[in-house]
């Protein structure tokens, strides 16, 4: 899918070679008999992707964001120029088949060895295959954008690069497309000295109150029903139905004036710099955002990373607090079953693959700012003909966000949950042109829509669960987006 022209965005930079180039995309486009997805990469002076994102946002524009400041990595991007939907069982194959197909007429040129360089499909899986007709984001959605912004690395290592995008037919004006383009790369490469590169002002960090919270209707007494939930899922484990089940809860807000997700991506990416902070918008007003600490996978180089992640316990107020709760996650039996359970059910859904993992027997901690968890990592080698959504399709959902056995806790959840999950405890992220993805699970997070927000937390539960104890585990991780949404101290 390289580019056989010789335009080099780099080195050829201006209005007239930019105009032959995509002339000469006219022409592949006509010799093929098909539209084809012109990518062009070039590299930028630095820039904050939030902030361009920030800079340019609009309620009502398709947008996907996600950062993880602990690994000096953050892409943005906006506007679909090519977007696809699927849902089922074959949701995973259906995108698979529409970034083949769309690669297979892609032109992509500039960024060569450039990190995040090319053409990216954000990509969202909800929780179960399918979803009712009214959810504000689909079972299965992957768009490119019109423009994407990347930055990854530090201090001299940094690099940003700017991605256009634009689907050239062959009648497509290519004057208009190019004028569209050009003012866009100038754009970029001029947002170094101003908004796009600065972090945001100071004051968001300790978060003046925005507006206060008030919980809607569904809330009343809604903890109450939580801990019922969870204790006759013990039962039904106890009884032998499932091995573990992670059940959720929803909470509405309402604010007094129209929330402002990207100011709440700044606090989330500021508090939990381990997490993946996200935001993915529907182009419909509505906004999925979050700071989550999974990942479900990173295919990097043909190696794949993924991990098993469960068990939670509050982070201590001192050092010595702090110590003796981590010590009491890692030794704890009924959280480690928690974990295992999830450790073993990764291992089983990926070596028919034919993939050989690898990871240490004992879990480590996941510090966050408000919770640890316990934490195993896992890598392998891809086997040729093996891609991303493959081991995707195979891994999701892990029992971290649904349980074991698979098939009979997804049952429980939609017989006791009394909401829509979505995208919460869905998969999320994007693939590139080279094979290459990262994938996190849709956790602690809130869906915006004007003034609302409904907030998703869930716990694991296991035949030695407490109900009031994973009540309270819930309203911990609450609290994070309660916090980040309207700075309640
Ligand atoms: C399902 C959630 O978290 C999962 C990930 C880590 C720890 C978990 C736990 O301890 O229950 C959950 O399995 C959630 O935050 O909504």
């Amino acid at each position: 899918m390289t580019s056989p022209l010789s335009v080099d965005p780099e080195t050829n930079q201006s209005p007239t070679a930019l105009l032959g180039f995509l002339k000469q995309c006219r022409e592949a486009a006509r010799r093929a008999r098909r539209a084809q997805l012109v990518s062009i990469t070039i590299r930028v002076p630095a820039l904050d992707p939030l902030a361009v994102l920030a800079t340019i946002y609009e309620a009502g524009e398709r947008h996907f964001y996600v950062e993880r400041p602990s690994e000096d990595l953050a892409i943005a991007g906006a506007e679909a120029v090519l977007e696809f939907n699927a849902s089922g069982p074959g949701r995973f194959a259906a995108v698979q088949d529409f970034v083949d197909q769309t690669l297979a007429a892609a032109i992509v040129v500039g960024g060569q060895g450039l990190p995040y360089s090319g053409p990216h499909f954000f990509t969202a899986f909800s929780f179960f295959n399918e979803v009712g007709p009214d959810e504000p984001f689909g079972s299965a959605s992957v768009f490119v954008p019109r423009w994407q912004v990347a930055t990854r690395g530090t201090g001299a290592a940094r690099s940003t690069v700017a991605v256009a995008n634009l689907v050239l037919a062959e009648d497509s004006d290519v004057e208009a497309a190019c004028e569209k383009v050009w003012r866009a790369h100038q754009r970029f490469k001029g947002l170094g000295g101003s908004i796009g590169s600065r972090l945001f002002p100071e004051h968001f960090r300790d978060g003046p109150p925005t507006s206060g919270s008030q919980e809607n209707g569904r809330s009343e007494g809604e903890g109450a029903l939580y801990v019922n939930a969870v204790r006759s899922a013990v039962e039904r484990i106890r009884a032998g139905e499932f091995q573990k089940i992670v059940l959720a809860r929803a909470k509405d807000l309402r604010a007094a004036e129209p929330l402002h997700p990207m100011e709440a991506l700044h606090r989330l990416r500021q508090r939990f710099e381990q997490c993946y902070a996200f935001s993915l918008a529907n182009g419909a007003g509505q906004s999925f955002i979050g700071a989550s600490p999974e990942r479900l996978l990173r295919v990097h180089g043909g190696l794949l990373q993924t991990e098993a992640l469960a068990g939670s316990a509050p982070r201590g107020k001192t050092p010595e607090e702090d110590f003796t709760l981590g010590e009491a996650l890692l030794g704890s039996e009924k959280q480690r079953h928690e974990q295992r359970l999830v450790l073993d059910a990764i291992v089983q859904s990926l070596s028919p693959l034919g993939l050989q993992l690898e990871f240490a027997q004992m879990p480590e901690l996941r510090r966050l700012d408000n919770v640890q968890h316990l934490h195993t990592p896992i890598r392998a080698a891809l086997p040729v003909g093996i891609r991303a959504l493959d081991v995707l399709s195979s891994l999701h959902p892990t029992p971290a966000v649904g349980g074991v056995p698979q098939a009979a806790a997804c049952a429980g959840i939609r017989a006791i949950e009394d909401f829509p999950r979505g995208l919460y405890a869905g998969a999320l992220g994007w693939v590139d042109g080279r094979g290459n993805a990262e994938f996190f699970v849709g956790l602690r997070p809130a869906l915006i829509d004007g003034e609302s927000a409904r907030l998703y937390a869930g716990a694991g539960i296991v035949g030695a669960s407490v109900p009031e104890e994973e009540l309270a585990e819930t309203e911990l991780k609450f609290a994070a987006m309660e916090h980040a949404l309207f700075a309640k101290s």
